[in-house]
């Protein structure tokens, strides 16, 4: 993994909650166009993580650097500026809205109208929405889910609903893409689209991803870079070959029940 570009950089990373350590230390990179996995058993720190990557958390120690600028701190509106988008474990989409419509919040942040053009219905702010629907629609292509683009998200199967999140994700054109267990709940077919739509955003986008999953089987076909945390700590960090052989990643993670 030498020689190629950090696109994301956490350096000696430390967090807790009112004084209780959650993380602890923790330095990794993610190369630019990787999908890189976050695994470790429950509690681990992964979702905290994520949660530090996006700005929802700050650290108490350490740095970030993010496609070449280096913080302490990150506000999740500063993230998403600068090219982060996130799903979420617990689906966050506007259940009450269309496909369609939970995509388009997606383009929120490319919208280059100011809302009073939007709402005197000007030529630029027409063109300006084509602009953004038209995105929207090949993203949803992109995911396979134009037959159900005008059914509202709460009539959708679960499968569907984080495609719909992924898609939504999508929408903001990331540079950087977190997946916060983008299969937990699946069966094992849609568990496979799943990868496979993952896999084609690295491809088609060249999207660079971070993702937390528990199937460990998912993991090791789909990564290119596995990031193993255990209390806190990080206890492994390499391709899934190496870390598929890692004694302190065997004794501590893959030995133990969830
Ligand atoms: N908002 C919070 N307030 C207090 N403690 C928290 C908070 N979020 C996480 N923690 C604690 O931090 C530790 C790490 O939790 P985290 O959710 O990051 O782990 P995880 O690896 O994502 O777990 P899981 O696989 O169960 O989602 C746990 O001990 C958890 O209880």
């Amino acid at each position: 993994m030498s020689g190629q570009n950090v696109l994301l950089s956490m350096s000696n990373i430390s967090l807790s909650f009112k004084g209780v350590k959650a993380i602890t230390d923790i330095s990794f990179n993610v190369n630019q166009g990787e999908i890189c996995s976050l695994i470790g058993p429950n509690g681990a720190g992964k979702s905290s993580l994520l949660n530090v990557i996006n700005g929802v958390y700050q650290p108490d120690v350490g740095q970030i650097t993010f496609d070449g600028e280096t913080r302490t701190k990150m506000k999740p509106h500063d993230a998403a500026v600068k090219g982060v988008a996130r799903t979420f474990q617990n689906i966050a989409l506007f259940k009450g809205m269309s496909v369609l419509d939970n995509v388009l919040t997606g383009r929120n942040l490319k919208v280059q109208t100011h809302w009073v053009q939007q709402a005197l219905n000007s030529r630029s702010s027409v063109k300006d929405s084509l602009i953004q629907r038209k995105k929207a629609e090949e993203v949803i292509e992109f995911l396979q889910i134009q037959q159900w683009r005008n059914h509202l998200v709460s009539s959708l199967p679960y499968g569907l609903q984080k495609r719909v999140e992924l898609a939504r994700a999508l929408a903001a054109e990331p540079k950087l893409l977190l997946l916060d267990e983008p299969m937990a709940g699946m069966n094992k077919d849609e568990k496979r689209e799943m990868s496979q739509f993952i896999l084609d955003t690295k491809k088609e986008f060249g999207t660079t991803i971070v993702l937390i999953e528990h199937d460990i089987g998912v993991v090791m076909s789909l990564s290119d870079h596995v990031v193993v945390l255990d209390y806190g700590k990080k206890i492994g960090d390499g391709t899934p070959d190496e870390v598929r052989v890692n004694p302190e990643v065997l004794a501590a993670y893959l030995g133990t029940k969830h």
